[in-house]
């Protein structure tokens, strides 16, 4: 049976999503928020194999494959049917997901194996879909799939589906995870306040790692507050002499910044050796070019 990505016809890489900066900005009537976020995506991800099948199957590998094994409902699977629906019916696939990211991380993992299923399955069907056709499905999916669909750096306006393409260059980090899951509803919910500044990115382009230091992440300090590990996690990373430390997304995950990838390459193994029952990932983020888009 096959067990790896490897062994499909097509593999489609699920680059894992870092919140550089989050600002939350306001509240819709549907309880929704509105953010501003300045977003990249690392080479380190899952990875989704999809092969022509007899009938449907979705396997699972990788080191998170057992926090997901149990589950009937999965991103991959409600993205392959909600796109099959859209096109009126496509062959049946088989659909092999390598999980290598923490789950509930705040770094998007299902949003970009639902994202990548969706390039996936357009390759392997050779369909198309008109481009508002096809982020509506998205954001139907989850309000990080549209930008997960992008993979390349971006400011996410809306509620993430306003999507800005930027130029930042590739960033050495490491990725820091507690193996804590935290719940991306009760973080919002446990916000002071919904109504805070946008990111102020004016001039951010001269020297973009002395920028990102100057942000902020408004989800930080309820996720903290939730999830006592996080500040623990911080503190370790700046311990390793990241730049910036900061929390992505709705957290757990924190990411380190280091001046080059040999830099983060030695703190992640030192941090491991360390801390040997957290999650750490030294990686490098990708850069305009790289996208899936
Ligand atoms: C925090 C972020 O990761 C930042 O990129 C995203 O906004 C969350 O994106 P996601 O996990 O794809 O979110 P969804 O699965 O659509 O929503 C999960 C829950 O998060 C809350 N949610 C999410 C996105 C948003 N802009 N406002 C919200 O209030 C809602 O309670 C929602 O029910
Ligand atoms: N392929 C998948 N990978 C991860 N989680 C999935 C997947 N499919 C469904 N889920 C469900 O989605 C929930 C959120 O998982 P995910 O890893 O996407 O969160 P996250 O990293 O916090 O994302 P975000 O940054 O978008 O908030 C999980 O608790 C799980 O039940």
């Amino acid at each position: 049976m096959p067990d790896s990505p490897a062994h499909f016809a097509l593999i489609e890489p699920a680059p894992a999503k870092i919140n550089l900066a989050l600002a939350v900005t306001g509240r819709r009537a549907d309880g929704y928020h509105l953010l501003d976020s300045l977003v990249t995506f690392t080479a380190f991800g899952d990875r989704i194999g999809l092969s022509p099948a007899e009938e449907d199957r979705f396997t699972l590998s990788g080191p998170f494959a057992g926090a997901l094994a149990a589950e009937g409902d999965n991103l991959v699977t409600r993205a392959r049917d909600r796109l099959r629906e859209a096109l009126g019916g496509a062959p049946a696939v088989h659909i092999h997901l390598e999980k290598n990211l923490p789950v509930a991380s705040g770094i998007g993992g299902g949003s970009a194996d639902a994202a990548a299923t969706l390039r996936g399955l357009l390759a392997l069907w050779q369909a198309g879909l008109p481009h508002d056709a096809l982020n509506a499905i998205a954001l139907y999916l989850g309000a990080d799939v549209p930008m997960c669909l992008a993979s390349r750096p971006l400011v996410a306006r809306g509620i993430g589906e306003a999507i800005a393409p930027l130029a930042l260059p590739p960033l050495a980090m490491v990725l820091a995870n507690p193996l804590v899951g935290v719940s991306t509803p009760a973080v919002f919910k446990a916000l002071a306040s919904t109504d805070n500044p946008p990111l102020a990115l004016e001039g951010a382009s001269a020297d973009w790692p002395a920028a990102i230091a100057g942000l902020r992440n408004d989800l930080e300090p309820p996720a903290r507050r939730l999830c006592p590990e996080i500040a623990r996690i911080s503190e370790s990373l700046g311990e390793a002499e990241a730049s910036t430390v900061r929390m992505s997304g709705s957290g757990a995950t924190c990411f380190g910044l280091y001046p080059s990838r040999e830099a983060a390459d030695a703190a992640a193994a030192a941090l491991s050796r360390r801390h040997p029952h957290w999650f750490f990932a030294a990686t490098t983020t990708l850069g305009a070019s790289d996208g899936a888009h």
